[in-house]
């Protein structure tokens, strides 16, 4: 049941009659009252600080347990039923004055006859509001709690989401300190949003009945706003240093010090700091509102919604505060809704961050795969060119002594297994010192070329022509007699003694070879020992001359 009608009211405070109670709760003097459409803020306040309202319950109904709820008082109030104080809120000094001593609701126990009793309140408030404030109910006092968990569910479920936030985004500043001036912003948001919602939530006052405390945290979150907000915005603009924020969100935080400091230590009053905090708050919002809008385009498509959630948030707050200032008729503005919209925004973003992260880190992955493949690629083709190194001679691609030795080693266990006959070749550059003396050591090295790709030509492909070191070549046969072997050399000597080598335009005539030849089985019956006689051989067709082939014999 409402009390909405048969308001009266009074400026200053009631003489005390000899009982010590006031006599206008008394029913004394009652010329003095004047109608009024609800009991707050009467015409003509100028200065006052003392108001007294009366009016008559209504009669109606019938009540078990009665009480009577008021949404909000400004500042201290007491209440008079049958001429008695009836309830108290704030201590009343001896000049009847008192300290702010929070913003609770109230629940006054009433008679259940109170049907057609005239009940006085009494009030002081040195704020810019006197009165009762909101609404002024009857109801049972079980219905009351339901009626204020009703109204506070969706508050205490958004706050709860706001200080969950808050801890997350906190620990993700702490965990990743390159995101740091991005996160810290969106956790002081979070924080300060959900403990203003927490601390105005009707249901807090159930929690712990502490309403100083509960305003003391309210005012911490709510002065914290534009702080968080000027500081997230300049993050954004890093680069363009705007100093106009930096002041702004500075001035709140030392508002916020200030205001919490002097009002804690007594100096001011608590509910004094919200209508300068106010002011100030509306001044900022427009400042930051002039800086921010020609930037708008800088901004990606994250910063605008996060800006959007605050822009819907600044005009509930603003809202609130014409609530509060009397500008709008008193209603339930819903703050929280733009603090769960700014949750859902933040959580939105980072689970789209969260989703952009695993693709980046996939495609990472592939292009670190494809890598490793083509480095692996890399360094096979590597490896295959130092194998290849390890058994050619770099300067006339024909294979080195040590790939003679492994093939002379594999050839003489194939030949003695199949019994078949193996053939050596050493060939030696007859007089090669005097054509390096003469012609220069590049000469010299141009004439092994051309020896080498003469031997290449010469012999057979399956046959094994090796470089054995300087002027000294070995060539395997397989299959192959001595005999037919020489006759090879031989016709090999004929071209060579018809053939001129020239260097860089210089002839250098012919040049001749040596050629010692030996066979398995003909001459050992170990093929290894094959170097040996070929060399034996290679030794005499020196000493008989050069220039020619011999057999060992
Ligand atoms: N240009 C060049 N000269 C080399 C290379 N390897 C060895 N020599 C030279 O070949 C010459 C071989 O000389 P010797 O061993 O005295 O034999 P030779 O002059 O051919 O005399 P005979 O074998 O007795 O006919 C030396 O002067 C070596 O410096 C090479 O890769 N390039």
């Amino acid at each position: 049941m409402s009390l909405s009608e048969g308001w009266q009211f009074r400026w200053g405070d009631s003489p005390v009659s000899a009982d010590g109670s006031p006599a206008w709760a008394q029913g004394k003097d009652p010329a003095g009252w004047q109608a009024i459409n609800f009991p707050s803020n009467p015409p003509g306040r100028d200065g006052k600080r003392h108001a007294w309202f009366k009016t008559t319950l209504p009669s109606g109904g019938s009540w078990r347990d009665p009480v009577l709820y008021i949404y909000s008082v400004n500042l201290l109030l007491e209440a008079y039923l049958e001429g008695q104080r009836h309830y108290r809120f704030g201590e009343f000094g001896a000049d009847g004055q008192g300290r702010f001593a929070g913003w609770p609701w109230h629940m006054i126990e009433l008679p259940p006859d109170f049907a057609g009793q005239p009940m006085y309140f009494r009030v002081y408030s040195d704020y810019t509001d006197i009165g009762l404030w909101g609404e002024i109910k009857i109801m049972e006092r079980a219905e009351l709690f339901g009626y204020v968990l009703r109204h506070s569910a969706i508050d205490l479920g958004i706050s709860m989401i706001c200080l969950l936030l808050a801890l997350l985004t906190g620990v993700f500043t702490t965990i990743q300190p390159g995101k740091r001036h991005q996160l810290a912003p969106i956790a002081l948001f979070s924080l300060a949003s959900g403990s203003m919602i927490l601390a105005e939530t009707q249901a807090s006052q159930l929690l712990i009945d502490a309403p100083l405390m509960w305003n003391y945290l309210a005012a911490g979150g709510y002065f914290l706003l534009p702080v968080a907000l000027g500081l997230l915005v300049e993050q954004w603009y890093r680069d363009t240093r705007l100093r106009l924020i930096r002041r702004i969100w500075q001035l709140h935080l030392a508002y916020w010090v200030i205001a919490l400091g002097a009002a804690s230590l007594g100096w001011v009053s608590l509910a004094i700091t919200y209508p300068i905090f106010d002011g100030l708050l509306l001044i900022s919002m427009v400042l930051m509102a002039v800086i921010i809008l020609p930037r708008l385009k800088t901004l990606d498509v994250e910063q605008k919604a996060i800006l959007a959630t605050h822009a819907v948030f600044s005009l509930l707050l603003i809202a609130d505060m014409a609530v509060a200032h009397g500008l709008l008729p008193w209603a339930r503005v819903p703050i929280s809704a733009g603090a769960l919209v700014f949750s859902f925004v933040i959580v939105a973003i980072s689970l789209f961050e969260y989703k952009r992260t695993q693709q980046e880190f996939k495609a990472l992955n592939l292009r670190l795969e494809q890598e490793v493949a083509q480095r692996t690629e890399e360094l096979q083709t590597l490896i295959q060119r130092l194998e290849v190194f390890s058994y050619t001679d770099p300067l006339t691609g024909l294979y080195n002594r040590r790939h003679f030795t492994d093939i002379l080693e594999k050839a003489s266990a194939q030949a003695i297994r199949h019994q078949s006959p193996l053939t050596l070749v050493m060939i030696d550059i007859d007089h090669f010192k005097r054509i390096n003396d003469q012609y220069g050591h590049e000469a010299g090295d141009c004439a092994l070329v051309n020896i080498a790709s003469q031997l290449k030509q010469h012999f057979r492909e399956a046959d094994v022509i090796c470089r054995l070191g300087g002027e000294e070549f070995a060539i395997l046969l397989y299959h192959t007699e001595a005999g037919g072997v020489q006759q090879r050399t031989d016709e090999l000597l004929d071209i060579l003694s018809k053939t001129l080598h020239v260097h860089q335009g210089t002839t250098m005539g012919p040049i001749t070879i040596s050629c010692g030849i030996a066979s398995y089985p003909q001459h050992v019956d170990d093929p290894q020992a094959l170097l040996g006689l070929a060399d034996q051989a290679l030794y005499s067709a020196k000493l008989a001359g050069r220039a020619r082939s011999h057999v060992y014999a």
